[in-house]
């Protein structure tokens, strides 16, 4: 596969190594068709492309899906759940995780120790069944370690009660999944939308903050489609916009190209670089695929359970 990234960051693995960087340039097209729909949503559609320190070449300006008509506004996080906080947004520390089935017990991992820094974008790669989702799960707050520690900007996530760590996952953290999780009988705009109602945003917020995060991810002509009306990246790119819309401080993506050819995948990674810029979110995803590490800020590999770089 080319390398097809609108950003070029070197990527560092555990031990700091950096790999190497060639020209990446996003592919210079978009998988989409015209657009046939009308804003109804009354919110700005204008395609000004990201400004020129913000991109590769002439040929990425020419695929930019990160297109917005005003200069891109910085969105500082809510800190309305947490105290404010200079250090990682993760703190992972000799986390260990087993499971009973039946009289036997998977021991699946085995002292984990990572750390996810503001505005990193950081991925956990590894074989099938290596533990990746189950760490995932830990990070994201919807399993607990066996043993070991996560802090979640410097609070110990094993100390909070059910209903905290709920709230804590509606208001601070965006999932997306392989398979996109939309509602298949919403628009793409009604779908970003239920994810404002799930997080108690008021409700005159909505338009504004819908119109924003659909803009950034470069589907601004596309929401009143429904997921079946569109293609699997753009699918993918309502549920960024979804993942994003209650102002997250972190993003966590099972594998969030599994599903789409390198073109789309590679439309995907860049939307990410934009979010981490102009929504200044944290992302940690998994992959299998070796293509797209390289837009990676620190990559982990895991192995049994292990980091083993
Ligand atoms: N709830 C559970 N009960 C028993 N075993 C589990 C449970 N969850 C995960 N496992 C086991 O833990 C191991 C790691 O699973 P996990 O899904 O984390 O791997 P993975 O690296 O994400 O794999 P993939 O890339 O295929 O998604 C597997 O052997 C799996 O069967």
């Amino acid at each position: 596969m080319k390398n097809l990234f609108l950003r070029k960051r070197p990527a560092k693995s555990q031990s700091g190594d950096e790999h190497q960087q060639g020209e990446t340039p996003l592919e210079a097209s978009t998988e989409s068709g015209e657009n046939t729909y009308n804003n109804e949503h009354d919110y700005p559609t204008s395609e000004t492309p990201l400004p020129e320190s913000e991109i590769a070449s002439d040929e990425v300006a020419a695929a930019a899906v990160t297109t917005v008509d005003e200069p891109q506004k910085k969105i500082k996080p809510k800190k309305d759940m947490l105290p404010p906080y200079d250090g990682p947004v993760l703190e992972v520390r000799n986390v260990h995780r087993s499971f009973q089935t039946g009289s036997r017990i998977i021991h699946v991992l085995k002292g984990i120790d990572m750390e996810v820094n503001p505005q990193q974008l950081v991925m956990l790669k590894g074989r099938s069944g290596s533990g990746k989702t189950t760490l995932l799960n830990m990070l994201g707050g919807l399993d607990q370690p066996s043993s070991g520690d996560i802090l979640f900007s410097g609070q110990p996530l094993q100390d909070w009660g059910d209903r905290r760590r709920t709230a804590l996952r509606r208001k601070e953290i965006g999932f997306i999944f392989q398979a996109y999780a939309l509602m298949p009988l919403l628009s793409a705009w009604e779908n970003v939308e239920l994810s404002l109602r799930m997080a108690d945003v008021p409700r005159a917020e909505w338009k504004d903050r819908v119109g924003h995060c659909l803009d950034l991810v470069g589907l601004s002509k596309r929401v009143k489609h429904r997921p079946f009306e569109m293609s699997g990246g753009e699918q993918q790119r309502v549920a960024i916009a979804k993942a994003i819309a209650h102002r997250p401080r972190l993003l966590l993506a099972d594998e969030p190209t599994a599903e789409l050819d390198s073109k789309m995948g590679a439309q995907v990674m860049a939307v990410f670089r934009n979010i981490i810029e102009v929504e200044q979110v944290t992302i940690c995803m998994t992959t299998h695929d070796p293509t797209i590490l390289e837009v990676a800020d620190h990559v982990y590999e895991m192995a049994d359970g292990r980091f083993i770089r």
